[in-house]
This record gives C-alpha cells, sequence and structure tokens, in this order.
C-alpha cells in the first residue's frame, strides 16, 4: 500500500476510533496518538507470527482494527463484546494478555528467549509508553535485555504524557533526546531522515550500507544505549514513511533495538489534543462537540476532598499516588499542598515502601492506589510495612471489588483475600461516603494497633444506604427474633444486602443482616457472635474471589461454635471475570441482591443447600 493511502486509512482510522468511542466510552487519546504507528507495525511486521506486545494495552484499537475485529467495536467493552485490551482469547494477534502497566519487555524477551531456544524466526515488539516506562518492572527488563543481546525490539512511545502529567527523571531524560538535532532532522520525514544517510533509499536493499546508516539514526549517549540497546531515533510518530524506515533497520538488527517514537496523544481530534488527561478514557460523549458527561461524585473524590480538608489541620499529613492523581480524586491536592503531594509514577512497590519509610519517621502518609495495581506491591506490605509491626502508613485502596468495563485485568477482587493474609493489617470497609470521611479519620489518628490501615472502597458512587456505621466494628442492619437466615456482608455491597433481606422478607422469612466495617485478626475472633444467632442459614456476601474471601473467617466461627448453621458463600467465585457493566458482573456472579435473595429462597425451600462454599 502505498504511503498515501497509508495516509488515508490513518484518517479513516481516527474517523472510526472518535464514533466508536464516543458511543461506547472507552481510550480515546491515547489512540488517536498511535494510529501511525499501529499503521507502520502492522505493515512491517505479520501480528499473527510476529510477537507485536503493545503494553498496558489501552492503545490497541487500531491493531484490533487492522486485525479483523473492525466488526466487534459496536460492543467494544461491554459484556461479552471487544475488551479494550490485549487478549489472546480474542485473537492470534494478541501475543499476551495486557492492562497492568511495564510488563512488555520482560514478556517480549521471554517471547525471544523461547524463539531463539527453539530455532524459530519471527520478530518479538514490545510497545511501551513514556508513563509504562516510569514503572520498575520496564528496568528490571531493559537491563536484563540489553544486555542478553537477544534480538528484540522495544518501540518507545514516547507522547510525554501518562494518563496525567509524566513523572520523574526519565520523563527528564526523553526530553532531553525529544530536542536533539536528530529529532529536528527526522520529525520532518523519511525525505530528510535519508538525506542524511549515504546512499539514500537504497540503504535498505543493499546490506553492505547498512551499518552505515544505522549510525547515522543512532543517538549516543541515551540512556538506553548505556544498557546495550541500539537506540534510534528521536523519530516523527505521524510521519509513516519515517517509521517504515526505521522498522526495516530494527528488523535486520540481531539485537536489542530501542526506536524512540514521538508522537502527540489524541492527535487528530483537537479537544483530545488540548486536554489528553480528561480524553485518556471517556464514557459515551458528543463526538461533535466533544463534550464530556458530567461526573456524579464518586468515592475517589470524595476520598480528595476528605484527605485535603485533613491535611489543612495537620502538616504530617501527606499523599502518595503512582500515577493516578485524577483517577483517585488527588488532582487537587498538590495545588494546595505541593510539597506533601507525590506522583511517584507507574510503581506502586515503590509508592508502598517509600510510605512505610514516611510514616516511620514520623509522617501521616496515605497512599492512594487502585485495588488492582497494589497486587504490584504485595511484597512491600509484607516486608516494608507489616513486619515492622508499628508502621502507621495509611493505604486508600480505590477500585475495590467489580470495576466494569476494564474487566479482568482492572477488577480487585483480590484485595482482601491477600490484605488477610498479611498479620497486623486492617481493612476498614466504608459502604457510603460518610463512612469513607470516618474511617480515614480512624486510619489516621486511631489507629489501635499502630499498625497498617487499609480501607477499600469501589468505583463510582454510593448507593441508598447512607446510614453512618462506622463507629462498630459490625452493625446489626435488619434484626428478627427468630432468623431463618443471617446474611453478613461489607462495603457497597450492604446494598445488595438490604434488596435481597427486603425480598427474603417479603417472602416470608426472617432475616438477620450484618454490615462488617472491620476485617482483621481482631475482628476475625469476633465472628462467632454473627453466626451464633440460632439462623440455620448463614449467607456471605462479597466482591472478591472465594480463596482467601472474608467468608473463610465465617466458616471458621461456624466450625468453632460446632456447625449449628450451614454457611453459603456468595462471591466472583475462583475465576476472572468478564468485562460489562458492574451490574452484570455482579449478575454474572449471582451477587446482585435478586441471585442472592433467590438462592437462599431455593435453599430454604428445599432444605439442600447447593452453594456452600
Ligand atoms: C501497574 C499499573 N499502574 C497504573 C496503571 C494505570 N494506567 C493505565 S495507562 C497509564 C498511563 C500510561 O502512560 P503511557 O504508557 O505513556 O501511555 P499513553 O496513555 O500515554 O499512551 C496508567 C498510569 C496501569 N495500567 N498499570
Ligand atoms: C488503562 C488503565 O489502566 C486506566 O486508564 C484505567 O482504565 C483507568 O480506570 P478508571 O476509569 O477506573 O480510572
Ligand atoms: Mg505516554
Amino acid at each position: 500500500m502505498s504511503f498515501d493511502l497509508q495516509e488515508e486509512l490513518c484518517q479513516a482510522l481516527r474517523e472510526f476510533i472518535v464514533d466508536h468511542v464516543s458511543e461506547t466510552g472507552g481510550h480515546l487519546a491515547s489512540n488517536l496518538g498511535i494510529v501511525e504507528l499501529a499503521v507502520a507495525l502492522e505493515r512491517e511486521f505479520d501480528s499473527n507470527k510476529d510477537r507485536l506486545i503493545y503494553d498496558v494495552g489501552h492503545q490497541c484499537y487500531v491493531h484490533k482494527i487492522l486485525t479483523g475485529r473492525k466488526e466487534a467495536f459496536d460492543r467494544l467493552r461491554m459484556y461479552g463484546g471487544l475488551c479494550g485490551f490485549m487478549k489472546p482469547d480474542e485473537s492470534p494477534a494478541d501475543p499476551c494478555v495486557t492492562g497492568h502497566a511495564s510488563s512488555s519487555v520482560s514478556v517480549a524477551l521471554g517471547m525471544a528467549h523461547a524463539r531463539s531456544i527453539r530455532g524459530e524466526k519471527y520478530h518479538v515488539v514490545a510497545i511501551i509508553g513514556d508513563g509504562a516506562l516510569t514503572g520498575g518492572m520496564a528496568y528490571e527488563a531493559l537491563n536484563d535485555a540489553g544486555a542478553s543481546g537477544e534480538p528484540l525490539i522495544v518501540v518507545l512511545n514516547d507522547n510525554n504524557m501518562s494518563i496525567d502529567k509524566n513523572v520523574g527523571g526519565m520523563a527528564r531524560h526523553l526530553a532531553k533526546l525529544r530536542v536533539s538535532p536528530r529529532y529536528l532532522s527526522a520529525k520532518n520525514g523519511l525525505r530528510k531522515t535519508l538525506s542524511h544517510v549515504p546512499g539514500g533509499k537504497s540503504v535498505i536493499a543493499k546490506g553492505t550500507k547498512l551499518k552505515k546508516a544505522i549510525k547515522s539514526v543512532v543517538l549516543p549517549s541515551s540512556m538506553f544505549e548505556q544498557m546495550g540497546f541500539t537506540y534510534m531515533g528521536p523519530v516523527d510518530g505521524h510521519d509513516l514513511q519515517a517509521l517504515s524506515f526505521h522498522l526495516q533497520l530494527a528488523k535486520r538488527l540481531k539485537c536489542p533495538v530501542l526506536i524512540h517514537v514521538m508522537t502527540k496523544k489524541g492527535k487528530g481530534y483537537s479537544y483530545a489534543e488540548h486536554a489528553p488527561d480528561k480524553y485518556h478514557g471517556v464514557s459515551k460523549f458528543d463526538p461533535v462537540s466533544g463534550q464530556l458527561p458530567g461526573s456524579t461524585p464518586g468515592f475517589s473524590a470524595v476520598f480528595g476532598a476528605e484527605l485535603a480538608k485533613l491535611a489543612r489541620k495537620d502538616a504530617r499529613i501527606c499523599a502518595i499516588t503512582a500515577a493516578m492523581p485524577s483517577g483517585t480524586g488527588l488532582s487537587g491536592f498538590p495545588r494546595e499542598f505541593p510539597e506533601r503531594f507525590f506522583d511517584v509514577g507507574i510503581a506502586e512497590e515503590h509508592a508502598v515502601a517509600m510510605t512505610a519509610g514516611m510514616a516511620k519517621q514520623g509522617l501521616r502518609p496515605v497512599c492512594a492506589l487502585y485495588a488492582t495495581f497494589l497486587q504490584r506491591a504485595y511484597d512491600q506490605l509484607i516486608h516494608d510495612v507489616a513486619i515492622a509491626a508499628d508502621i502507621p502508613a495509611v493505604f486508600a485502596i480505590d477500585r475495590a471489588g467489580i470495576v466494569g468495563a476494564d474487566g479482568a485485568t482492572h477488577n480487585g477482587t483480590f484485595d482482601v483475600p491477600f490484605l488477610r493474609t498479611i498479620p497486623g493489617m486492617t481493612i476498614l470497609c466504608p459502604a457510603n461516603f460518610a463512612e469513607l470521611r470516618t474511617m480515614m479519620t480512624r486510619a489516621i489518628y486511631h489507629n489501635e494497633t499502630g499498625g497498617a490501615m487499609a480501607i477499600r472502597y469501589p468505583r463510582g458512587g454510593e448507593g441508598a444506604f447512607q446510614e453512618n456505621t462506622a463507629a462498630e466494628w459490625a452493625s446489626h442492619i435488619r434484626q428478627s427474633d427468630k432468623p431463618d437466615v443471617t446474611i453478613v456482608t461489607y462495603g457497597i455491597l450492604i446494598n445488595e444486602a438490604i434488596t435481597a433481606a427486603d425480598s427474603l422478607k417479603q417472602q416470608g422469612y426472617q432475616v438477620d443482616l450484618w454490615k462488617v466495617n472491620e476485617i482483621s485478626a481482631k475482628t476475625e475472633q469476633l465472628c462467632s457472635g454473627l453466626v451464633s444467632s440460632f439462623a440455620p442459614h448463614v449467607a456471605v456476601l462479597e466482591d472478591v474471589v472465594q480463596n482467601g474471601s472474608f467468608s473463610e473467617a465465617i466458616l471458621r466461627a461456624a466450625e468453632q461454635i460446632g456447625h449449628t448453621c450451614q454457611v453459603h458463600c456468595y462471591n466472583v467465585g475462583n475465576q476472572f471475570l468478564p468485562h460489562g457493566s458492574v451490574r452484570e458482573i455482579y449478575q454474572l456472579c449471582g451477587i446482585d441482591g435478586a441471585s442472592v435473595a433467590q438462592a437462599l429462597a431455593d435453599i430454604m425451600k428445599c432444605g439442600k443447600d447447593e452453594s456452600i462454599g
């Protein structure tokens, strides 16, 4: 296909992306920015045989369109529809799962090793953004890959943005490379680039001149070179000819190569170009006016506002985020307290250990991370926080439970299980905004154990339940004299539990309902109180996986009191969940109020249990 036609294709792809994402929601700005690069990659590589790994994967829409999934974009990120990230189940062109940042170079190196050992022939390419390059995994991988000498290509898609402004020393290093004289020449495209290359276009055909050509596009003294990569660029990432030229060169080299590509996030859609942070991830919007839907306040915003309020009164309070200031509701914090705000980049492990250091030395740090990304820092929670036992670090765990359209890679369904295993950890579970505020103060100031405290809350807003019951470790929400069933739950699922309890009551059953506010070793000892109400059935409702869930504490309590009741566990099961709306996923797992009521009524009617955990 001629470059002119490719340019037309890029234009059509941009229109397609804006049209579809404005209908379905999705990751807009990153996909608009990578159009030419993705087209060049599909042109120069065979994505069914070569391995193209898009880091995070939120920018893989063009790749999906060009690998046979265009029609599926009508149901992007919807239940049963196209996943918004790389997903091998969907197509052989997706070599691995992505969703969490900074893993692409590691996976690529693994694939390159496999190729060498098996004596096979294909290219392995990791496409990683400047934001993802702030993550520790990326450095571990570059360090290893550069030294390994294994042929692989890393394409650094540098748009000078993470979700919010990119941070850190690497961002500064890239900024210096960007203004190098090489970039200024490369920016004008292949014609000019070639004019710097002895032999011009024939260079690619004639391997003899290749060495010279490479020398002319290599910028010495980049950090990547020091790590053992052949560095090319910076290259104008919207110049199809320059991209093809550099990719062709990289393919011919038998060593690790890094191509530094400059792109503009949001390219071609003026609203997104001007506010790439706002158009990073969007829900349905008006493509003509660019008008995004107004957002109703959610837990993140309440958290951010409350932390700022507390920080006004206490100069020890600091906020830490790992590249998610907007997402965690902290974007206002640095405006008021620049010296007490720390965006560490996509570096959750570092964020947790740094929080431990700050807490140990007398500050009151609150580290806000999404539940799914906190998985990265499990060791730091144990090693740097918990073993010392006296580190009053506070972890605000956002997006706990089901997140919806982002799906399997982003659901926060492991936090309770992995936090419960850590000695000394206390998990507070607010069900609404008022409880979140109260629990934040408790975590910061009234930490009875002196150890770490986590507060977990979901994506989005509160439900109908708005009482503040945070003062008790567990609150008795519905009480009956002689209950047929006791329902136990925590956090936002109280709303589903109330629906279930009320429905069962209407069907003539007596129901007790307990809402647990704190999960800790201490409160787990008290669980026998929840199961000893002589109800023959106890149901535990949670939005986490079964293994390690709170229901294990209830099962143990039931065991201790001699199994006078049957315990039924309603949770997401030991599985990874698909994308869809939160409600659809609740229904899929049977943890919505109606399903729980139905399941319990069936059990009580039949007198037999089909769902014992
Ligand atoms: C471990 C982890 N932490 C945080 C995120 C949230 N996140 C998704 S994309 C992104 C920014 C990525 O920036 P970059 O790689 O430069 O891609 P761009 O959006 O600029 O194209 C962040 C922080 C994530 N996906 N994984
Ligand atoms: C790709 C990625 O990891 C983020 O962009 C994530 O999709 C943000 O999720 P929220 O929309 O819940 O902030
Ligand atoms: Mg970027």
